[in-house]
Order: C-alpha cells, then sequence, then structure tokens
C-alpha cells in the first residue's frame, strides 16, 4: 500500500473535546474477499472494495491462478473474470501467497481443489502456526488429496486435485474457525456436476456463525441455492441460476467498531455512515454491546450513530463478533465495574493469541485483567500511558487507540499492522477530532 507511510512507533494526543463526527470506513474485508471469490468464478465487477493487504493477497493469487483482474482503485472497483470456459481454475498449478489472511488461506484452499491442479499456499511465519487441518481434513473426504507440507497442520498447504470433487457430502470441524466451512461453500458453487446438492455436515460446535451466514447470504445474492438445513448441516446447489450485474460491497463493521467505541470512551457521538442492523456482518451488533454498557445507539438512513455516557462493565458472549472482543477490551477500562468477555477460545489463533496479547497490553496501561482459556475479565483501575506492543495484529493496534483518546503518552509500536485492513486508519482516526 504505496499510499501510506507510517513511522516505528507513534505517540497518541488524547481528545481535548468530546468528539461530534461522521465517518466512512472502506469496504468489509469479509465481503471484498468472498465477493473476489464469487466474481472470479462468474466473470463480474466488485464496487466499493477493500484495498487492503487481505485483500491484495487475494487478488495476487487469483491472478496467479491465471483469472483476468482489472482494478482501478480510484472507483473501488475490481473486475475478475476466467479466460475460457474449458477450466473452472485458469491454471493448473500455481504458487499462493497468502500473508497473513486468513481468509485467502481458507477460501483458496477449498477452490483451488474444484478442478485438476497442484497448488501450493503459503504466508507470513504466523501464518504457518494459524490452523488449516480440518480444512484439509474435509477435502480429503472427496478425494482431493490437500495436506500440510510440513504435517503442522498449518500452511503451508499442498492441495493436489484429480478433476474435482469426488461425492457430495463432506463434514467439516467448525470449533476452530467458520472459514474452513465458508471456504467449503463457496467452493461447492462449481465442485460438482454429477450431484444436485453438496452437503456439508459440521461436526461439534461452530463459531463465527455469523460469517457463515455471510458466505450464505452472498451465496443467494450471487444466485445459487444455499442454506441451513437443521443446526449442523449446510445444503449448496451446486448450479448458478444467474449472477448479480456488478455486486457493491459494505462499509466494514469491524472497522467501524472503533469508531463506535470512541464515542463510548470520550462521551462523544459518533455516526459511522453506510451500515444498519440489516447489515451483511455480524460484527455491527457490537453496538448493541455498547448500549448494553451504557451508551445511546441510533439506526437512522444515514448509518449507525453512537452517543457516549457513563459506562458500565458487561458480562459478555462474544463468540459471534469476535474480531470486536479488543475494542472491548479498551472501552472496558473506562466503565464503572468489571467487564467479563467469554466464549472466545478461538481467538487464540488468530493474527496473534489476542487473549494473551490483550491482557497483557491493557496490565501495562493499568488495567487489572485476568484471562482464562476462553476470555477474560477486565476490571478498571487508574490508567498511565506506556508504548503497547501490537503483535502485528491490526486490531490490537485500532483497539488500543482508542485509549490514547483519553490517557496521555500512549505509544504504539508498530502502528503500521494496520495495513492488514485499514492501511489508512490512522488519518480517519484524526477525524475524530473535528
Ligand atoms: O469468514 C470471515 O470472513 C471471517 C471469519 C472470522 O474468523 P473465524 O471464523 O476464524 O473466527 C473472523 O475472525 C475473520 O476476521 C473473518
Ligand atoms: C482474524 C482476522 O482475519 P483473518 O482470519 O481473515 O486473517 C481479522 O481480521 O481480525
Amino acid at each position: 500500500m504505496s499510499e501510506f507511510t507510517y513511522p516505528a512507533e507513534l505517540a497518541l494526543q488524547p481528545l481535548a473535546l468530546p468528539p461530534s463526527v461522521s465517518v466512512t470506513v472502506p469496504g468489509s474485508k469479509s465481503i471484498t474477499n468472498r465477493a473476489l471469490v464469487l466474481a472470479a468464478l462468474s466473470n463480474n465487477t466488485v464496487k466499493g472494495a477493500l484495498r487492503s493487504e487481505d485483500t491484495e493477497v487475494m487478488i495476487d493469487s487469483l491472478r496467479r491462478l491465471g483469472f483476468l483482474v482489472t482494478e482501478d482503485w480510484a472507483a473501488n472497483t475490481v473486475t475478475v473474470g476466467r479466460p475460457g470456459w474449458e477450466r473452472l481454475i485458469p491454471a493448473d498449478t500455481a504458487d499462493l501467497w497468502v500473508g497473513n489472511s486468513g481468509t485467502t488461506l481458507r477460501f483458496l484452499t477449498a477452490l483451488v481443489s474444484i478442478d485438476r491442479g497442484t497448488y501450493r499456499l503459503d504466508g507470513v511465519a504466523r501464518m504457518r502456526e494459524r490452523p488449516v487441518e480440518d480444512l484439509l481434513a474435509a477435502l480429503r473426504q472427496v478425494g482431493v488429496d490437500a495436506r500440510s507440507e510440513q504435517g503442522t497442520g498449518c500452511p503451508p498447504v499442498i492441495v493436489v486435485s484429480g478433476a474435482g470433487w469426488k461425492g457430495n457430502v463432506l463434514t467439516v470441524r467448525g470449533d476452530v474457525s467458520s472459514q474452513f466451512l465458508s471456504g467449503l461453500i463457496l467452493a461447492a458453487v462449481c465442485s460438482q456436476r454429477d450431484y444436485s446438492v453438496v452437503t456439508i455436515r459440521i461436526d461439534g460446535p461452530l463459531v463465527s456463525v455469523p460469517y457463515v451466514d455471510m458466505t450464505l447470504a452472498m451465496m443467494t445474492q450471487w444466485g445459487i441455492e444455499a442454506g441451513w438445513e437443521g443446526d449442523n448441516t449446510i445444503v449448496v446447489d451446486p448450479h448458478w441460476q444467474g449472477h448479480p450485474s456488478g455486486y457493491t460491497i459494505e462499509p466494514d463493521a469491524s472497522a467501524a467498531s472503533y469508531f463506535w467505541a470512541a464515542a463510548a470512551v470520550t462521551g462523544g457521538r459518533v455516526t459511522v455512515s453506510g451500515l444498519n442492523r440489516t447489515s451483511l456482518q455480524g460484527d455491527v451488533r457490537f453496538v448493541e454491546v455498547l448500549g448494553q454498557m451504557g451508551c445511546r445507539v441510533e439506526e437512522c438512513d444515514a448509518g449507525i450513530t453512537v452517543h457516549g455516557g457513563p459506562l458500565r462493565g458487561v458480562d459478555v458472549d462474544m463468540n459471534n463478533i469476535s474480531d470486536t472482543v479488543m475494542t472491548l477490551g479498551a472501552v472496558a477500562c473506562f466503565a464503572e465495574g468489571p467487564t467479563t468477555i467469554r466464549n472466545v477460545a478461538h481467538i487464540r489463533h488468530k493474527e496473534t493469541d489476542r487473549i494473551a496479547a490483550l491482557a497483557k497490553e491493557l496490565r501495562k496501561l493499568g488495567a487489572e485483567v485476568a484471562e482464562r482459556d476462553d476470555g477474560l475479565t477486565i476490571t478498571p483501575r487508574a490508567l498511565k500511558g506506556c508504548a503497547v506492543d501490537t503483535y502485528n495484529d491490526h486490531r490490537m493496534a485500532m483497539s488500543l487507540a482508542l485509549v490514547g483518546l483519553k490517557v496521555p503518552e500512549v505509544v504504539i509500536r508498530n502502528p503500521g499492522c494496520v495495513a492488514k485492513t485499514y492501511p489508512g486508519f490512522w488519518q480517519d482516526w484524526e477525524k475524530l477530532r473535528g
């Protein structure tokens, strides 16, 4: 992302006045990466796309797979398609670099299995610690030779496919990441010519359910019948019924959480435009947690507005909105009474071990934090500014920025890690000054 440069450390200045602003955040990462895959299979244009490291590795990988991609970032529009109709995946061999993008790794591992070919997917050091074995095991059930190159259950991943999936029934575990299931649903679209449905069963609990619902809702928007059958089975009709002519991406609700939370911690008012509760993104419900803490939440045509006020601690199950755990962790430091976050053990497998990282950095800032396997309890104490580490995790950086709105001398180390999903975050954050 050449447009932005970042210092090694960023010293934050607290706000002089509570903000009273309306902001626009970039397109959703999760919707962009799904839409790029669907566009690649159906020759389509994605509008309002997010440009960030996670979407750039997706676009670069699609090119390496032989898809034709035209980018017009002045209009945030990307067009993707196949050069011919003989193959579903144009290149029969490719080496893909997924950086630290979980969605790119998991969606493309599944996608490349639908055609004959040999593919390798690898990423940064942390990506080599992020699990993918449950997805590989599911692909082996339909005759795909899918394995972790070093036997670690993590990337690098090798996928050797004969001629797509043999069979139409798979079972996948869902307790580590929902992205395995979303990848299989996306790939199922073109996986079969011989069956009328593909059935994917979920073995055990499923985390991050709203992301699976997002995948299914997008399939419907793209003319594919896919949906739940009971609580633990997904059925996909692997035949297109037609495609949209162009597809528009919503603003990113996880990115919006930092701005709504800014209103909460400062007692100000912040509107994030372009989002409402009918969003495809579960993270839009983060505002309900702020509502429980004492904020007033207002939804109108322009977007969702949060009005801050005195905050009280809450006890919440965040399994459905786990990308906002760290946002809430920062807000909790400014509430009356403790906040307990539950049922998010799976966030230990993300860009960093997010439970451990959040506990460590909030303690450095002065909060009292009790860590459990599946979450944490944050008890507010007097805070003092210090240099905080971000663990190369964009959400650590953007969440800790909230503390810097109120507490002097907060310094963010490696602020450039925001580029994973929000390269212009620091510029937009300055808009809180009015
Ligand atoms: O499907 C998706 O787009 C995502 C699913 C979630 O991952 P998990 O299912 O691993 O929790 C979320 O954390 C990630 O940022 C995006
Ligand atoms: C966990 C995240 O991303 P991913 O799993 O797609 O790398 C995230 O954006 O917070």
